[in-house]
């Protein structure tokens, strides 16, 4: 395009803005004008309530009403339609047409999915295919309801027009603050396939580290939300993401879309509010210390650990034959006496426990039979003359109806899972064969657990799983959706449990093997989770370009893992060039000033967010004290932290997970820190691709062999004392 052709586009669409912006107050103001109804007729309600929608709908475009153009001929129509589609669809008030099209809408799945190859262009519409040629597809950006800027990534009959790549990457330059936002301008082909899945089956997502899987997830719940909006709620709908503090960082994508509603969750907090309290888990900091701090964290061993036992799938058909064969042996085997001559036999309880309660779980069963006793006893009282004589005869039942609940086994869910893991000469034979096939160190290891009044992670999933056997789901348990974000490190029971509560099997799992930083409770092979779920009702898909970092963080993180065995591909970068990463050999009395003068090199490059990242969470803390100290303010993100509020960052690597960040410094990468084994070099992994821009690594004498195998033209070795004077 010329320079002339460039400005009248621009004013043609600066025209456009201004008109669609004078129709939308327009609208707003007619809106508003109405006056809310209060009465108590449904349909005025109703209305009333669709026009404060509107009116919401309305302000929300108002900012920004666009940021896309489609130019579209229907096949057997004259007219090319200029289609703007927006973050909100807007409805012209006075023709009752589109003024604004949703991006979840049928048409502008076009805007996503054409590639500019295509001769014919088309979309699913609820009345059938409709196609036809696309002659423009044009990103506008609108900032404040300003025309910013206007890029064609697509005009039929030009060629070789690189206009998304460049819009893309002009919107991955953008610096960023402290929260993740939403790409609906730049969903990628790739992620748009994900995102406008149909709805009632398990997508299972391996995407690379910074390919959008959180993002895209985000943007499914909103698609979700439209394109089936007579059968899915928003409160019915569950993320489960790794932390508090993570679902803080991801909290404004989803009002942005304009959704809200959906829950959100950890699994731990999901579970123990369901296990109301019975239990205490072991807390986090505990958890994260023995798993990667401790020495043998390091020394392998993982794959031994009670946690991938008892997130087996095999683990869950154990306790599901226990609990069947204990269904069995529950029924106390007596009869019961209410007073001389008043008896309940064996066989007739017997009846009720097995056939006519049968349907009910087994704590319901137990309460159903026991108020069935009472009122047996309340009808035979009556056969019984003269009030001292009744009062009697009922105390002598009461007590020996309390007297026969008791000596049913214990139906609380920790009670039982402990039971699980010890035989006692009381045990039935029946029971003890199923224990005795529980491998012995993880007996062992549970049962010192549990001396300590405490659970661990891997214990939640199967207490709940007993739970619901005893007690059945309540309706609120069941979801019409589920998001399972970094599910590298969910075991196959969790899934399997989630399962049998999320109607037609709709999920959505996404993770990263390569960041399968919990081996010793999460999954190995996505195999795993797919093979929970009927072959036509999953999908796999893999995200291997990454949107994050650089061309040089990401080819720099690459190598971390090139030794670790991972059989998933590598990320692959957008063409996006930045600064090389940065190596710097560090002696410990240097480290305090050195960080002081980068985190200064790093604002005076106007980066908002960064984050120097330790080894260890005593580290951490140790680091932010000694910089408070010298005035330097920071925010230390540990285990317990629930808010993310950006600027400088002190970060445990382990807790880096997720989050993104301008620039990263990951400090004292020796050999002492970091091993050379797996894991190391997948928290090294993570570390790294936490970089947008910048990614700088230190370390004392013998930095660390998985840094050493990097080849050297990778990073720039820098001069510590360089950096010391500012330079
Ligand atoms: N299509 C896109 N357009 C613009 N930015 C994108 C796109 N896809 C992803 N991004 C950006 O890339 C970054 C990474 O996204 P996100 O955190 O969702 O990735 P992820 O796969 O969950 O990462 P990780 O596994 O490393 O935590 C975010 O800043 C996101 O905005």
């Amino acid at each position: 395009m010329d320079s002339d052709s460039i400005t009248s586009t621009h004013q043609q669409e600066e025209q456009q803005l201004k008109l669609t912006l004078s129709l939308i107050t327009k609208f707003l103001q007619e809106r508003s004008s109405k006056e809310r109804y209060v009465g108590d007729d449904f349909t005025e309600q109703v209305l009333d309530d669709m026009n404060e929608k509107a009116k919401e709908s309305l302000q929300r475009s108002l900012k920004e009403p666009y940021f896309g153009r489609l130019d579209f001929q229907e096949l057997e129509t004259e007219r090319v339609a200029p289609y703007y589609i927006g973050k909100v669809g807007v409805m012209n008030d006075d023709n009752k047409q589109p003024l604004v099209i949703d991006w979840r809408a049928p048409l502008s799945s076009m805007f996503y999915g054409f590639s500019g190859e295509e001769e014919i262009a088309f979309y699913e519409a609820p009345e059938g295919l409709v196609e036809g040629t696309l002659f423009l597809k044009r990103n506008i950006v609108i900032r404040e309801q300003q025309l910013l800027r206007v890029v064609d990534s697509f005009v039929k009959g030009e060629h070789n027009l690189e206009g998304t790549d460049e819009f893309l990457l002009y919107k991955l330059g953008e610096r960023k603050d402290n929260r993740l936002r939403d790409i609906v301008s730049t969903i990628q082909m790739e992620q748009n396939q994900i995102i406008r899945a149909p709805k009632d089956s398990a997508l299972v997502i391996q995407g690379v580290a910074g390919s959008g899987k959180t993002t895209v997830a985000l943007h499914r719940l909103a698609y979700l939300l439209y394109e089936y909006r007579e059968k899915v709620r928003p409160e019915r709908m569950m993320i489960f993401a790794p932390s508090t503090m993570f679902l803080d960082y991801i909290s404004d994508v989803l009002p942005e879309l304009g959704v809200g509603d959906i829950q959100q969750s950890t699994f731990p907090t999901w579970v123990l509010e369901r296990l109301e309290d019975e239990v205490k888990l072991r807390p986090l900091s505990e958890r994260y210390h023995r798993r990667f701090e401790r020495q043998e964290a390091s020394n392998g061993g993982a794959l031994e650990k009670p946690g991938r036992y008892k997130g087996s799938k095999a683990f869950k058909y154990l306790i599901t034959s226990y609990i069947a064969t204990l269904e069995k042996l529950l029924l106390p085997d007596k009869e019961f006496v209410a007073w001389e001559g008043k008896v309940i036999n064996v066989s007739t309880l017997r009846n009720w426990y097995s056939q006519e309660y049968r349907s009910y779980p087994l704590a319901q069963r137990k309460e159903r039979i026991i108020a069935r006793m009472k009122r047996w006893i309340e009808g035979e009282l009556k056969q019984i003359e003269g009030i001292q004589a009744v009062k009697d005869y009922k105390k002598t039942a009461s007590q020996r109806l309390r007297t026969w609940a008791k000596s049913w086994n214990s139906l609380s869910p920790f009670d039982i899972y402990q039971d699980l893991f010890q035989s006692t000469k009381r045990t039935a034979p029946e029971l003890m064969e199923i224990i005795e096939s529980i491998p012995a160190h993880v007996k062992e290891e549970s049962l010192a657990t549990f001396k300590t009044q405490l659970i661990d992670y891997e214990d939640l999933a199967p207490l709940l799983f007993i739970q619901f056997k005893l007690n059945g789901f309540n309706k609120e348990d069941r979801f019409d959706h589920v998001v399972i974000d970094e599910a590298q490190d969910f075991s196959p029971f969790q899934v399997d449990l989630l399962k049998e509560l999320v109607r037609g099997g709709s999920f959505t799992i996404l993770g990263d093997l390569a960041q399968g930083i919990h081996a010793d409770q999460g999954t190995l092979s996505w195999k795993e989770f797919q093979s929970l779920f009927p072959q036509t009702q999953t999908s796999y898909f893999e995200l291997k370009q990454s949107y994050r970092s650089t061309l040089e963080i990401i080819e720099f993180a690459n190598h971390m893992i090139d030794q670790a065995q991972l059989g998933v591909s590598k990320a692959v970068p957008v063409f996006r060039s930045g600064e090389p990463v940065k190596v710097v050999g560090l002696k410990d009395k240097e480290q305090l000033e050195f960080l002081i003068a980068w985190v200064a090199l790093m604002q005076d490059k106007q980066y908002q967010s960064m984050a120097i990242v330790t080894r260890t969470e005593k580290g951490a803390r140790e680091l932010q004290q000694k910089l408070f100290g010298l005035n330097v303010g920071t925010n230390l993100i540990d285990a317990q932290s629930e808010a993310y509020s950006g600027g400088v960052s002190i970060v445990p690597i382990y807790l880096t997970k997720g989050l993104e960040f301008d620039a990263v410094i990951l400090l004292n990468v020796d050999a002492a820190s970091y091993p050379a084994n797996d894991l190391e070099a997948k928290l090294l992994y993570v570390g790294c691709t936490r970089a947008l821009h910048q990614l700088w690594l230190t370390h004392r004498e013998t930095p660390s062999s998985i840094l050493g195998s990097v080849p050297h033209d990778r990073y720039e070795s820098v001069d510590t004392q360089r950096i010391l004077r500012g330079e």
